[in-house]
């Protein structure tokens, strides 16, 4: 058992109340360590979103305990004051479109984060292009979002929710849009800067090319979680 990373324990979410409630997660149960990318798959209305609203501290639980790094941040009840600030520093999302700003070159996409957190610009975009370099797309740091093609959109993407080096990435569907040979180079990526940055990673998906890649996962129905084994393959 690992003090870091995320664990969560008995997490349930009811939405409503009375006979339209509906108990969307029952009882939920994950552990990622620092450096591991896990799969959370689970059919259409099983609770994946649901769980990593609750995991970004977008929505509250009804009951159970998530602890991050060190910290309980949830036990029936948020235990840190500043939701914002944690969904901003120790949180970082990727998500299926790149969502960049499209009037913001892409360093100024990436650093906007720290500099949200105060960090004085220069710093910001020096760390921005760091995170190019390690995903090989320093050489496009002053071009304009519209000028990328979509794998390079999707890398920026990803040095933005790792911009301010969260314990945890949340990743929901981010190879969906991708053919087999980009969605594979995303997974390598999010395995790498998982190890660089000792970071743990979730990846919500449906795309049958990336399963086979995970060495852990969470299958969720109707808002339980099961752990099982992964077959691991690119990364054995
Ligand atoms: N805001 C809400 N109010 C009431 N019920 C909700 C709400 N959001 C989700 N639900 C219900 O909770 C259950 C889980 O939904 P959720 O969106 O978490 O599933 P999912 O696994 O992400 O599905 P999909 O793969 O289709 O996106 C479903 O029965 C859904 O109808």
């Amino acid at each position: 058992m690992t003090a870091k990373g995320i664990r969560i324990e008995g997490v349930k979410k009811r939405y409503g109340s009375g006979d339209t409630a509906v108990d969307a997660l029952k009882m939920v149960n994950m552990h990622v360590a620092p450096g591991e990318v896990v799969g959370l798959i689970g059919p259409s209305g099983s609770g994946k979103s649901t769980l990593l609203k609750c995991l970004g501290a977008v929505i509250e639980p009804t009951a159970g305990k998530m602890i991050l790094g060190d910290d309980i941040i949830y036990d029936d009840g948020w235990k840190v004051k500043d939701l914002r600030a944690l969904r901003r520093d120790r949180i970082g999302f990727v998500f299926q479109a790149p969502y960049l700003i499209p009037f913001l070159d892409v360093t100024d996409n990436v650093a906007l984060l720290p500099m949200l957190a105060g960090m004085p610009n220069t710093e910001a975009r020096k760390r921005a292009i760091e995170l190019f370099k390690a995903l090989d797309v320093e050489h496009r740091a002053k071009a304009m979002p519209s000028q990328l093609s979509g794998g390079e959109q999707q890398r920026v993407a990803i040095a933005r929710g790792l911009v301010n080096r969260p314990p945890v990435i949340l990743a929901d569907e981010p190879t969906a849009p991708l053919d087999s040979e980009r969605a594979l180079a995303v997974i390598r990526i999010l395995n790498d800067m998982a190890q660089k940055f000792e970071t743990a990673i979730i990846v919500v998906t449906h795309d049958e090319k990336i399963i086979p890649t995970f060495k852990r996962i969470y299958n969720i129905r109707e808002g339980v979680t099961y752990e099982e084994e992964g077959e691991g393959r690119v990364f054995k």
